[in-house]
């Protein structure tokens, strides 16, 4: 499998997008410090610190066995949430769309909201269900209630699969002591790969493998961007150059970080992204917000905001340039749109619009896949992965920790507990 990565960063420089922008003299002479923050990023690695790029040397041949297991099964359910889930969401959607019609099915549970499991449990056979419950710290709440509810939905209805249809995914907690108790098949989340870079652990490997995605090119493709990011030479090396940028961005304003990829399968990696960039740089009154809009749908609800509002936002094309299915435009009224391809209206429409964006004077990057697949949605993700290591380096930041959602969670808990009360004395009521 091949595929090729181009990024392209034309649209900040000053002389599209004026003074806002930057020159390429300007980011030559940040060498020393964006080599000191590449290096820091190396030290935590051979430090043992970054888990995220040991995993990449991992034996695929562990995934044999769940791969072999799932072939019993006509559906999975992967309950997570946040890095548990939304690398695998992403990647699964990058190669097979959104449509869940393919062999097995997949559904996924990510919050604790009830309505939605029991959509999930009128839309599978549970005796046919192979589920993962994945926790990387094995005690988030939202994670073990779903766990708890549909096995206790199994027991009750005395529900037996012929095979054991629990995997747990996880380091540690709860989750670990359930799984050692029931004698679940069990892969680990080694303590130095964060969730929300653990995609390429078994975190994401051992469902996608399930799920029928080519986790050896997925892999393949993240280790040709490892490679090609070790080289010092910023204008070679694509996360290095894409964090300068946005580093440089933020600190002329631009506070708002705008994905906006140019077909349906990337929308879940911008949701993968959303929480990459927001957990890991939002930190001690630092960050940029990461939204996702989808193009061409997004031109026509929220563009006029992105050219005419504050101008607070560095935009990320993301662009595939062979679709797996293509149409033609084929009509007998008089429309330009006559003998074009879906295809090429798609990618006019990015053009278009990354045109105007530009003389606008909003900083943009885009970064074009020849087409989606495993080895290019491989480069994609670790591609962010490092630049979201590296731009922790260049804010001076722990791009590893949360610990504002860690404080959430304990006043979470204290909630179910009964020891915080909700209280309101200013609102309106209406009956
Ligand atoms: O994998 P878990 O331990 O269940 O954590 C799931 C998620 O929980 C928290 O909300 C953290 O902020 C996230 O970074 C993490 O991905």
């Amino acid at each position: 499998m091949k595929g090729i990565y181009k990024f392209n960063f034309d649209n900040v420089l000053k002389d599209k997008i004026g003074e806002t922008g930057i020159s390429v003299d300007e980011i030559d002479e940040l060498r020393d410090f964006t080599n000191l923050a590449k290096a820091n990023v190396t030290k935590k690695y051979e430090k043992g610190d970054l888990g995220f790029i040991e995993v990449l040397n991992e034996d695929l041949e562990i995934y044999e066995e769940v791969k072999e297991l799932s072939k019993e099964f006509d559906y999975i359910i992967i309950i997570g949430i946040g890095g548990s889930i939304l690398g695998s969401k992403a990647i699964h959607q990058g190669i097979y769309g959104s449509s869940n019609t393919y062999h097995p099915k997949v559904f996924y549970l990510d919050n604790s909201d009830p309505e939605k499991i029991y959509e999930t449990l009128k839309a599978v056979k549970l005796e046919k269900t192979l589920i993962f419950v994945i926790s990387k710290s094995g005690n988030t709440v939202e994670t073990l209630a779903n766990y708890f509810v549909i096995k206790k939905h199994m027991d009750k209805n005395n529900i037996t699969p012929a095979k054991p249809n629990f995997v747990a995914i996880t380091g540690g907690g709860l989750l670990q002591k359930i799984a050692d108790k029931e004698g679940y098949m069990c892969y680990k989340v080694p303590e130095n790969v964060g969730g929300r870079f653990s995609v390429l652990s078994a975190v994401g490997l051992a469902p996608l493998a399930c799920l029928n995605v080519d986790i050896h090119n997925l892999v393949k493709g993240a280790k040709k961007m490892n490679d090609i990011c070790q080289t010092d030479n910023i204008f070679r090396n694509p996360a290095l150059l894409n964090s300068l940028i946005h580093y440089k961005m933020d600190n002329t304003g631009k506070k708002i970080s705008l994905m906006m990829p140019y077909i349906g399968r990337l929308h879940q990696f911008g949701m993968w992204y959303r929480q990459l960039w927001a957990e890991s740089l939002g930190k001690d009154g630092n960050g940029q917000t990461p939204v996702i809009a989808l193009g061409a749908t997004d031109q026509h609800s929220q563009l006029q905001l992105y050219m005419d509002g504050p101008e607070d936002k560095i935009m990320t094309f993301l662009k595939v340039n062979t679709f797996k299915q293509d149409y033609s435009i084929e009509t007998d009224y008089d429309s330009d749109l006559k003998g074009h391809k879906l295809s090429e209206l798609i990618n006019s429409e990015q053009l278009g619009t990354e045109k105007s964006i530009t003389e606008k004077g909003i900083p943009n990057v885009k970064i074009t896949l020849s087409e989606l697949n495993e080895y290019t949605l491989g480069m994609l993700t670790y591609a962010y992965e490092l630049q979201t290591a590296y731009s922790g380096e260049l804010f001076c930041i722990n791009a590893f920790n949360q610990p504002a959602v860690e404080h959430a969670k304990k006043l979470s808990h204290a909630v179910l507990k009964g020891s915080i009360k909700e209280k309101s004395y200013n609102e309106i009521k209406i009956e």
